[in-house]
C-alpha cells in the first residue's frame, strides 16, 4: 500500500472528482459515511458526541458525521471553531444540511470561554483540520486542543489528528496536536502515524478505503509504502520438485563469541528454519560443541580465535554471507573485518557488532559489497548513520544513506522501515512489543541470510525476512502472550508464519 504525502492527497481527490466522476460532495459524503459506521461499530450505544470542526473539508467530514449521528439517535452537539469567517464550500453545504436536523446544537467558538465541559463518556469527534494543516497550531485552537487533551472522553480523529503534520513534525508544537484514542483515516495512512513519537497522538489508527481512483493511485509516485501480505507473498520463488540443497545456495553465517554463542545459535537456526539449502556458521573455537549440539544442521568452521572473529574460510563456496549477531568489536575483529570487506563479492547482511565496528571506522564503507544489507536497531543507526532528533529526519538520513552507499538499510522497531538504494521505504506492518527482547534481531539476521542464499535480491530477501520475522512474532504472541515470549519462539512459529504467508 502506498502512502502518499499529504501534499499529495488533494491532487487524488480531484482527479477521483473529475474521472469518476462524483461530485466532490459526494466524495465527502461517501468518506464520511465510511467513517460513520466506524464510530458505530465502536460505540455501538448512543452517546453524547461533541464534534469540534474547522473551516475546510475536515469540519464538512466532522458536520457530516454529525447529521449522520443525530439521525442514529446520538445526542450531538457540534462547535465550529472560528479560524476564518469562510469555511470550505462542501463544509458550508454540510453545515446548511446539519442545520435541518433539529437535535442537533451548533455552537460557535470564538474564545476558549465557550468551550464546553468534557465528560469521560463523551465522544469527541476531532475534524478541525486534516490534511490541510499548512502550520502549528495556536490562538483558540491551541486552547481548544489542550483542553480535549485535558479530558477523560474518547476522542476519535477524522483522517489524522488536528495538529499533526502528515509528514514532517520536527518544527511542529506538540502541545497543539490532537491526542485521540482512535484515527480513522481515509484511504492511505500518513507517515507521521508510524513514526513512535506521534504514537500517543494517534492512538489506535485505521485506514477506510473511500474509493479514490485507482488510476491514479497506480500512477502517483511515493517514496513510502506499506507491506502487506499479498506483496510480499508475490515476491516468493515457487520451490520446483526436481529442486535439490544445491538449488537453495549455500550461505555463511560469522556470529558469536565467548558469552554470546546464543546469538549464533538463534540466527543459525532462524536461518535453517527459512529455506536455505546449507549453513556454515563460523564461530570461535569455544563454541564448537554448543553449535553441533544445539543445530545439528549446520555445518561449522572454526575460529583459530577461541573467544570472537579473527578470520574467516574461504569464501568462494558461499552465495551469502551474514556478520554480526554476538561477534563483539575487539581489535582482531575489526581487522578481520577489513580483510572481509576487501575480498567479499557476494550480498552480505551486516548486524549487531558488524555495523558497530563500521560506525567507529567509517572508511570501511568504501568497501562495501553491492547488495549488502544493514539491520540496525536504533541505537546501532545512530552509530552508523548518525544522530537525529525526530523519525521524519531520521528517514530521511535513512534514504540518503541507502542511496549514497548503494545498500539496503533497515531500521528496526515497531513499523520497521526498510530503506533502498533506489529512494523508497517500506515499512513493516507485522510485529510486537513483546519482540523487544533479547535474541529477536539475532533470528531477523539468519532469516534474511537464508534468502539471500536462495537467490532473492538483497530488497527482495529483506521485504520478506522483515515481514516474515514480525509474522512469526504475532503469531508466537497469540500463544504465550507478550511479556513470556523469547526469539526461541520467533523461530519456532517460522513453519506457521511461512504457511500463513503462502496461503
Ligand atoms: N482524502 C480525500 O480525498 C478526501 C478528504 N476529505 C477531507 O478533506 C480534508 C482536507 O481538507 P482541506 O484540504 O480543506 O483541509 P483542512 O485540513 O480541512 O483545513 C484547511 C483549512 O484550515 C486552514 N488552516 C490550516 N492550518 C491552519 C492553522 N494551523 N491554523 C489555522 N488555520 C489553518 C487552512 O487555511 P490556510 O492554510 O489556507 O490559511 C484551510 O482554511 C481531509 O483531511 C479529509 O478530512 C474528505 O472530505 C473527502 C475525501
Ligand atoms: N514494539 C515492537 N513492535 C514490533 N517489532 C518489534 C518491537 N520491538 C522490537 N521489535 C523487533 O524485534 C527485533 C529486535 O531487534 P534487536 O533490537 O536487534 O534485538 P537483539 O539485539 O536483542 O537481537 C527487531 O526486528 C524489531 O523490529
Ligand atoms: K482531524
Amino acid at each position: 500500500m502506498k502512502i502518499f504525502p499529504a501534499s499529495k492527497i488533494a491532487e487524488i481527490d480531484s482527479y477521483t472528482i473529475e474521472n469518476e466522476p462524483i461530485e466532490s460532495i459526494d466524495l465527502m459524503e461517501r468518506a464520511s459515511s465510511k467513517l460513520f459506521k466506524k464510530i458505530l461499530k465502536k460505540f455501538p450505544a448512543p452517546r453524547n458526541c461533541k464534534i469540534f470542526v474547522g473551516p475546510g473539508n475536515n469540519g464538512g467530514d466532522g458536520m457530516a458525521i454529525a447529521r449522520m449521528l443525530a439521525e442514529k439517535n446520538y445526542a450531538v452537539e457540534v462547535f465550529i471553531i472560528k479560524v476564518t469567517n469562510q469555511l470550505s464550500n462542501d463544509a458550508e453545504v454540510n453545515l446548511q444540511r446539519l442545520k435541518l436536523i433539529k437535535s442537533v446544537d451548533i455552537y460557535e467558538l470564538a474564545s476558549i470561554d465557550a468551550m464546553p465541559w468534557l465528560f469521560p463518556e463523551d465522544i469527541v469527534i476531532d475534524a478541525i483540520f486534516g490534511s490541510g494543516l499548512s502550520r502549528p497550531i495556536e490562538g483558540v485552537v491551541l486552547e481548544v486542543i489542550k483542553a480535549i487533551n485535558a479530558s477523560e472522553a474518547s476522542v476519535v480523529a477524522v483522517d489524522i489528528p488536528s495538529g499533526l503534520m502528515g509528514e514532517d513534525n520536527s518544527k511542529n508544537n506538540y502541545q497543539g496536536i490532537v491526542k485521540a484514542d482512535l484515527t480513522l483515516s481515509f484511504q492511505f495512512p500518513k507517515l507521521a502515524f508510524l513514526f513512535p513519537e506521534n504514537a500517543e497522538y494517534v492512538g489506535e489508527w485505521e485506514v477506510l478505503p473511500i474509493g479514490l481512483h485507482p488510476e491514479i493511485i497506480k500512477q502517483e509516485q511515493t517514496p513510502y509504502k506499506m507491506l502487506n501480505r499479498e506483496f510480499v507473498k508475490s515476491l516468493l520463488m515457487p520451490r520446483k520438485k526436481f529442486d535439490h540443497k544445491g538449488t537453495y545456495g549455500h550461505g555463511l553465517l560469522i556470529s558469536g563469541s565467548y558469552g554470546k554463542m546464543g546469538a549464533a545459535i538463534l540466527a543459525s537456526r532462524a536461518c535453517l528454519r527459512s529455506g536455505i539449502g546449507l549453513l556454515t556458521s563460523h564461530i570461535p573455537r569455544l563454541g564448537y560443541e554448543i553449535m553441533q549440539t544445539a543445530v545439528p544442521e549446520a555445518m561449522v568452521s572454526i575460529d583459530r580465535s577461541d573467544i570472537i572473529f579473527t578470520e574467516f574460510p574461504d569464501l568462494s563456496q558461499f552465495k551469502a554471507v551474514a556478520i554480526g549477531p554476538g561477534i563483539d568489536k575487539k581489535q582482531n575483529s575489526y581487522c578481520a573485518m577489513i580483510n572481509l570487506l576487501k575480498e567479499i563479492k557476494t550480498p552480505m547482511v551486516i548486524d549487531a557488532d558488524g555495523i558497530n565496528i563500521l560506525g567507529e571506522h567509517p572508511e570501511l564503507k568504501a568497501d562495501l559489497p553491492l547488495g549488502s544489507v544493514f539491520t540496525p536497531h536504533p541505537k546501532e543507526f545512530e552509530r552508523l548513520v548518525g544522530k537525529s532528533d525526530d523519525s521524519f529526519t531520521r528517514n530521511n538520513m535513512q534514504r540518503k544513506f541507502a542511496r549514497e552507499y548503494g545498500v539496503t538499510l533497515v531500521l528496526k522497531g515497531a513499523y520497521t522501515a526498510i530503506a533502498c538504494p533506489e529512494g523508497s521505504v517500506y515499512f513493516n506492518p507485522t510485529g510486537n512489543p513483546g519482540m523487544a527482547t533479547a535474541g529477536s534481531g539475532d533470528v531477523l539476521t539468519g532469516i534474511i541470510l537464508s534468502l539471500l542464499s536462495q537467490g532473492y535480491s538483497s530488497k527482495v530477501a529483506t521485504i520478506i525476512g522483515v515481514y516474515l520475522h514480525g509474522l512469526a512474532g504475532d503469531l508466537a504472541s497469540e500463544k504465550v502472550g507478550y511479556e513470556a515470549l523469547t526469539a526461541s519462539d520467533i523461530i519456532d512459529f517460522l513453519p506457521k508464519a511461512w504457511l500463513k504467508l503462502k496461503k
